[in-house]
């Protein structure tokens, strides 16, 4: 398992080995004991989601506050995304700012993105099928989301070629003055 940091520090891109043969490949896509140690966490996933999308879908960005704030472990299955995380700590360095990874079925990269961050993605395959371990349970009464096209933020979203389709919550979410936030 390999362990890289983005330029958000916390935010990391995780890289399980894959074993390829004749027949395919082999992957231990989450492994405890690797990632806690690799990464000093000590972290409990208590729930796994599994969202489909067509191209150009953008789901985002989203996050839950505490007590109900998530931990996620993403990755993309099939297809490929291009998945951010925003930090929406008022008390981080890096508060406002974004790191952006292409997650593809052929890459098999991973993104951690700890509570405290807002999180996204937009298709750039045909479809893509999108996997994630979170470290809480869902709570839509916590649920705070911000513009993914907010240019305080200024998110450099790969080409579409088309509109981003878009939630009619997503569409209307507030910008980052307005948005609510981490301490
Ligand atoms: C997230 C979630 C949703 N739902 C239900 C609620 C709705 O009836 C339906 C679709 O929910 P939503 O439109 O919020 O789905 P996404 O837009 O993919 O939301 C996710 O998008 C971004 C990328 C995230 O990081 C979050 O995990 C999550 O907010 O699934 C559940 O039952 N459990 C859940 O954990």
């Amino acid at each position: 398992m390999t362990i890289t940091p983005t330029a958000l520090p916390e935010v990391l891109i995780v890289e399980p080995k894959v074993f390829g043969d004749a027949r395919g490949f082999f992957t231990e896509s989450w492994n405890e004991e690797r990632f806690n140690q690799a990464t000093g966490n000590t972290l409990r996933f208590v729930q796994d989601n599994h969202s489909r999308s067509g191209r150009g879908v953008l789901r985002g960005l989203h996050y839950q506050l505490h007590p109900h704030a998530q931990g996620k472990l993403v990755r993309c299955v099939s297809g490929a995304v291009f998945d951010v995380a925003v930090d929406m700590r008022r008390s981080s360095a890096n508060f406002g700012r974004w790191v952006g990874v292409e997650l593809t079925a052929e890459n098999q990269k991973q993104l951690w993105i700890p509570p405290g961050f807002a999180h996204g993605f937009v298709v750039v395959s045909e479809t893509a099928d999108f996997l994630y371990k979170t470290t809480g349970y869902y709570a839509p009464q916590a649920e705070g989301c911000v513009r993914w096209d907010d240019p305080t933020i200024g998110i450099e979203w790969p080409e579409l070629g088309m509109a981003a389709l878009l939630a009619e919550k997503d569409a209307k979410a507030p910008l980052l003055a307005e948005a609510k936030t981490f301490d």
